[in-house]
């Protein structure tokens, strides 16, 4: 069907990836990070101090003429990585991927933290979470894709992210040829406003059953790594020679030659697994000769994150009718 499809650019070494966003009219446009793991749209805006932007496009509401201001709304986001935005909100046409939403709230930033500022390869985000975390006062707003949902085939979307490689998001259906083995679904809990759900267990390396262990955790496209429990985390290295903890990096690492096994997770009752390339798990070089980690502990979250390293390892379908989360490998 010629239903929705946007290419997503891989950002500084797979840290991120970007698709590219049109708002207002005549149209402004963006690279907006697309983030299952939170439900605010918000983009860099003139509303901003020339002190916190570097080079990023600015929305001016001002030069659209679909844009309306939403009187008296404020947004305030606060991210896991300590990052944080907010600003005001105004209604306007908002393109991704050939689907088009008008009347979408549009975040607009009057305050961005530094790293926002730093990160000169994204205007802003695309929540694709659950609207119950969307932060808009004084009543929350409903996501791009919660507002497309209706007039799409399916109410899904699905990431097919790679490795050093556009990938792509779809709105509306599934690519058949996108994916090689069956999609197997996981319940969604959406009561968090994430994407949470529970892997029945993991594998290290090649080897053939699995550790049959809960990891409860969301799929959170806006993360980069692996964020597991510590058990889960100590087992792994412990199969990777001469990796440890270092207080510097406040993360493992090994000698950057070392060969890192790969690492699977089940899906459903363990049937299916998605397999992390070890590649995949030598994240980036520290400078010192010393690689860190793809996979890292999630202590402190609350739960496991299965970042871009496990959502570009698998074609991922985010299933919002059916709250399912499927998983195939590719
Ligand atoms: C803006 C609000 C969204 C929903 C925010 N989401 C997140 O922080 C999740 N995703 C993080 C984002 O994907 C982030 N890495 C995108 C980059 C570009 C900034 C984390 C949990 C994996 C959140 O839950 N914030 C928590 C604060 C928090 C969360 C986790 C750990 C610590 C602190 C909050 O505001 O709760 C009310």
């Amino acid at each position: 069907p010629d239903e929705d499809s946007a290419d997503a650019e891989p950002q500084l070494g797979d840290e991120e990836w970007t698709v590219p966003v049109s708002i207002g009219t005549p149209p402004q446009g963006f690279k907006l990070d697309l983030d299952t793991g939170s439900s605010d749209l918000w983009v860099f805006s003139t509303l901003l101090s020339k002190e916190e932007v570097n080079g990023q496009s600015l929305y001016d509401p001002n030069k659209s003429t679909t844009a309306a201001k939403m009187t008296g709304y404020t947004w305030d986001c606060h991210y896991g990585d300590g990052s944080f935005s907010s600003g005001y909100i105004y209604q306007d046409t908002v393109t991704i991927g050939g689907v088009t939403v008008a009347k979408q709230p549009v975040e607009v930033a009057k305050t961005v933290a530094p790293q926002f500022t730093q990160d000169t390869a994204l205007d802003g985000l695309v929540g694709l979470g659950f609207w119950t975390i969307n932060t808009a006062e004084p009543k929350k707003q409903k996501t791009f894709f919660e507002n497309a949902a209706p007039n799409l085939e399916k109410g899904l979307f699905t990431a097919d992210l790679k490795h050093e490689a556009p990938g792509s998001y779809n709105f509306g259906w599934i690519d058949e040829n996108a994916h090689a083995s069956n999609i197997t679904y996981a319940d969604v809990d959406s009561s968090d406003g994430y994407w949470m759900w529970t892997s029945p267990g993991y594998a290290v390396g090649d080897a053939k059953g699995i550790n049959k262990t809960a990891i409860r955790g969301i799929t959170d496209t806006g993360t980069t790594l692996l964020l597991l429990p510590d058990d889960v985390v100590d087992t792994y290295y412990g199969q990777v020679d001469g990796a440890t903890w270092a207080e510097e990096w406040s993360g493992y690492v090994f000698d950057c030659n070392t060969t890192v096994p790969d690492f699977s997770f089940a899906v459903d009752n363990g049937t299916a697994k998605v397999t992390v390339p070890g590649e995949y798990l030598n994240y980036a070089e520290n400078g010192d000769g010393t690689c860190y980690g793809g996979i890292q502990s999630d202590y402190g979250v609350g739960f496991s994150i299965f970042g871009d390293i496990a959502i570009k390892s698998a074609f991922v379908v985010f299933d919002q009718q059916n709250l399912k989360l499927g998983w195939a490998s590719k």
